[in-house]
């Protein structure tokens, strides 16, 4: 952003941690949320900011590499990437000994936040270069809140009016950030908790409920449906007819039809896939097959339906959608669908992780597929959002 004149602004995200109470097979900033990663939607709301910010990203060591390209991809410029430790704090520390020293307000973000609107980062911003000290997004507490013993029994209750439950991203001033770091004795669960215990004054500004910790499985269900509820579904629908190449092997569907007379194609001639590519790209606005594979592209001949359905449903996912269901319908003399359908249903929905129904018709004898000289696919895909 050349014309940019605000403050130089780093964002310190943290995604190195392991995510015990979440319990998934990879560490939680790499678990994806409807076809994104945390850390990628985290890496979105800093590229939405109305602040130009730099993100520094905070990986787990093992996964540096992934973590780079995602983080390029997701921010669609290089992002700088360095190995966590072995506490939050720690983690915060690595990412912060990094920032350039021109930087002069700094946000540190829990990747596990993953649905803070961009709002909130640039919100958090203006709040620290106005009163020029840190700032944390807080909510009031709304459950009473009890003392409780060792042996749980409760021993008061507290006043709730004087707490709030606090997210990231926190802001500081980068000095004040940098400080209190250097001069860290205790271990604390959160940078305001440090750069306070340094002698700063740290206020609460209202924070946003988007912005909850995905910690168990549970709050991951709350955000999957948060993202389901919040688009609306999108259909596309898309076509392909190939002319019978009688020298060619057929496949279709994602099968191979042994003695049946083949599709003529750049690729395979797999109208049924290549529909689908189409209805798929189509409802998630990213164009059609063409655009995306080129016919010029050698990588791409004679390649099988797989291989492009299994293209269309990253870049879906990548979109932000996921596949709610395909219907396909082939119009054309052979092959006889029937006996195979539920063998190409079951292939071509374990391709897409989404239910496809796969129907066919002839056209009583009428057209180019009336007398047998080729065959079309016609698919419609839903995308929910
Ligand atoms: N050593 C650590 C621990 C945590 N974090 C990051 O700090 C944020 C908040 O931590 P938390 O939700 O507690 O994540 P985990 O430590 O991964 O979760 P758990 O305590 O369930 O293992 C997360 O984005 C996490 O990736 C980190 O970068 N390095
Ligand atoms: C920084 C934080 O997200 C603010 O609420 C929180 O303190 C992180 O806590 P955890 O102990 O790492 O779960």
């Amino acid at each position: 952003m050349d014309s940019y004149t605000g403050p130089r602004v780093a964002v310190v995200i943290v995604a190195a941690g392991s995510g015990t109470r979440l319990g998934a097979e990879r560490p939680k900033a790499f678990v994806t949320l409807q076809g994104l990663t945390l850390l990628e939607r985290s890496l979105h709301a800093v590229r939405g900011m109305r602040h130009a910010a730099d993100p520094i990203v905070v990986a787990p060591a093992e996964l540096l590499a992934e973590a780079a390209e995602l983080s390029e991809r997701a921010s669609g410029r290089p992002v700088q990437v360095v190995a966590g430790g072995a506490t939050r704090q720690r983690s915060v520390a690595e990412g912060l000994a990094v920032v350039d020293s021109s930087v002069e307000v700094v946000l540190v973000h829990d990747a596990a936040r993953a649905l803070a609107p961009s709002t909130l980062f640039d919100a958090v911003v203006d709040a620290v270069v106005e009163r020029g000290y840190g700032v944390i997004p807080g909510l009031p507490v709304s459950d009473t809140v009890k003392r409780i013993g060792a042996d749980g029994i409760v021993h008061e209750t507290v006043d709730r009016s004087a707490l709030a439950a606090v997210q990231t991203p926190q802001g500081f001033p980068c000095e004040q950030l940098l400080t209190a770091y250097a001069l860290a004795e205790s271990d604390e669960t959160d940078d305001a908790g440090l750069v306070a215990a340094a002698g700063f004054r740290v206020d609460v500004v209202p924070g946003d409920a988007h912005a909850f910790k995905v910690t168990t499985p549970w709050d991951l269900r709350r955000a999957e449906e948060m993202l389901t509820g919040s688009r609306s579904p999108r259909i596309g629908s898309g076509s392909d007819t190939h002319a019978y190449d009688p020298a060619a092997e057929l496949w279709l569907a994602g099968l191979h039809w042994p003695g049946e007379p083949g599709l003529a194609g750049h690729s395979d001639g797999d109208a049924v896939a290549h529909a689908i590519v189409d209805a798929l790209l189509s409802a998630a606005g990213l164009g059609d097959i063409g655009g995306v594979f080129g016919t010029g592209d050698p990588r791409f001949s004679g390649a099988h339906g797989d291989v492009f359905l299994t293209e269309a449903r990253r870049r879906v996912e990548e979109a932000g959608f996921r596949i709610g269901n395909v219907a396909v319908q082939v119009i054309g003399n052979r092959p006889k669908l029937a006996g195979r359908r539920a063998e190409a249903e079951e292939r071509l929905s374990a391709i897409l992780g989404a239910p496809v129904s796969v129907g066919a018709t002839t056209t009583d004898g009428l057209g180019f597929t009336g007398r047998g000289e080729g065959l079309t696919a016609q698919a419609t895909a839903l995308l929910l959002g």
